[in-house]
């Protein structure tokens, strides 16, 4: 897929999400799950060519899933990775401190759901139509057989599935839920979005990438989010590959290393007073023009093994936060005052709590 056939995607689903919070009717809700399924839509489509309603049923058992895993998964979890002794500890103990029988039932259950994927697209496989990226490495894995030395496998095609399917879903779902709820946090901010965005767009035409020089407080707004949130809070682990002295601290080869992307992006040293949000530290003198950040700005990690989905995922917020404020005031319900302490840790990803808020729907 490209660019503009990933906007026109975004597009839709962008649309979807405006009819979907639009049946609620301004009733007070929880995160809604079209939040997820948009996000989903957008990365199945890219690789599997499949598309739900945004209140199909038949996303349920994913979500059953992703919730029973988040919910269980805690820093503990993590202790065996940094502690290889404790994967020795009898099953019955893993089970109970870390998780491990609801994550190993995650996992099997994913696998159900991929592997069903992909043999249907090897029966359906038309050399003439490759239909999306599973069909696209059919192709590679047929060109390559009888080579013992290829890597393009059935195996590796399901980890790939697997792997862009939790890269790629959840990750812009949960920023989802970050914006309405920054939306309702602070509305002074949702106010001027909403004025900028109505200086150059018709109520009846979707915000489009073309759109992002004139509203350059929605991006500034989308950045600051990311920062401020810190949603992946810390980076995938790494494994030093030799020996190294870091600011006088001695790693032994094989070591594995973590770097904790909250703490970057809460640091003074690169931020002015970091636990504000504040979108205008991403805004020119004149207030007119976005800057973006070139340091201390982690939340796509860094190095050969960024994040491969960091353009889609950024063409997705924004579309999608504008697709929201364009269309609807999101307030908290009476009474109901929105802090820090709505944030959780669920198992390394920080979230809101499931505020009820309200989706009024524009004039
Ligand atoms: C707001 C949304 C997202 C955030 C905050 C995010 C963040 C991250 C982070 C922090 C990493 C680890 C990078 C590192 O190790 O240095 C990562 C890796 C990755 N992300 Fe994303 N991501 C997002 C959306 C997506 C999307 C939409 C895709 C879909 C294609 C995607 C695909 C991947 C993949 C494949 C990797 C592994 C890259 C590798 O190991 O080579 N991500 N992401």
């Amino acid at each position: 897929m490209g660019k503009d056939h990933l906007e026109e995607a975004i597009n839709i689903e962008g649309k979807a999400l405006v009819e979907d919070l639009k049946k609620y009717g301004g009733e007070a809700i929880n995160f809604p799950d079209s939040f997820r399924t948009v996000a989903l839509n957008i990365i199945w489509q890219m690789v599997a060519s499949t598309r739900y309603d945004l209140r199909s049923k038949e996303v349920e058992t994913i979500y059953r899933l992703t919730n029973e895993f988040r919910e269980t998964f805690s820093v503990l979890s993590l202790l065996p990775v940094f502690i290889p002794a404790l994967d020795h500890l009898p099953k019955s103990v893993k089970n109970y401190l870390f998780g491990d029988d609801i994550f190993d039932r995650f996992v099997e259950e994913m696998k159900v759901i991929v592997n069903e994927t992909v043999d249907k697209h090897l029966e359906d496989y038309n050399p003439d139509n490759p239909r999306d990226l599973i069909d696209e490495y059919i192709k590679d894995m047929r060109a390559s057989e009888g080579d013992n030395n290829s890597l393009f496998r059935k195996g590796a095609l399901n980890q790939i599935v697997n792997d862009l399917f939790g890269a790629g879903s959840d990750t812009v779902s949960h920023m989802l839920r970050w914006m309405a709820y920054l939306l309702a946090r602070y509305p002074e901010y949702a106010k001027r979005m909403q004025q900028e965005i109505d200086a150059v767009v018709p109520r009846d035409r979707m915000v489009s990438l073309d759109d992002k020089p004139s509203l350059p407080l929605v991006e500034a707004f989308t950045v600051e989010a990311l920062r401020y949130s810190s949603m992946v809070v810390y980076n995938v682990q790494r494994s030093a590959h030799r020996d190294a002295t870091i600011k006088g601290y001695f790693i032994p080869k094989g070591t594995l290393v973590q770097v904790a992307n909250y703490s970057i992006h809460h640091n003074p040293r690169y931020w002015d007073d970091p636990h504000k949000f504040y979108p205008e530290r991403f805004l020119d003198e004149s207030a007119t023009k976005y800057t973006a950040p070139n340091i201390g700005f982690f939340a796509f990690g860094s190095g050969r093994r960024q994040c491969a989905g960091e353009l889609l995922a950024r063409m997705e917020l924004f579309l999608f936060t504008a697709a929201i404020i364009q269309h609807f005031d999101v307030i908290p319900p009476k009474g109901v005052v929105l802090s820090q302490k709505d944030i959780l840790n669920l198992g390394g990803v920080r979230t809101p709590a499931d505020n009820k808020l309200i989706y009024r729907a524009r004039n």
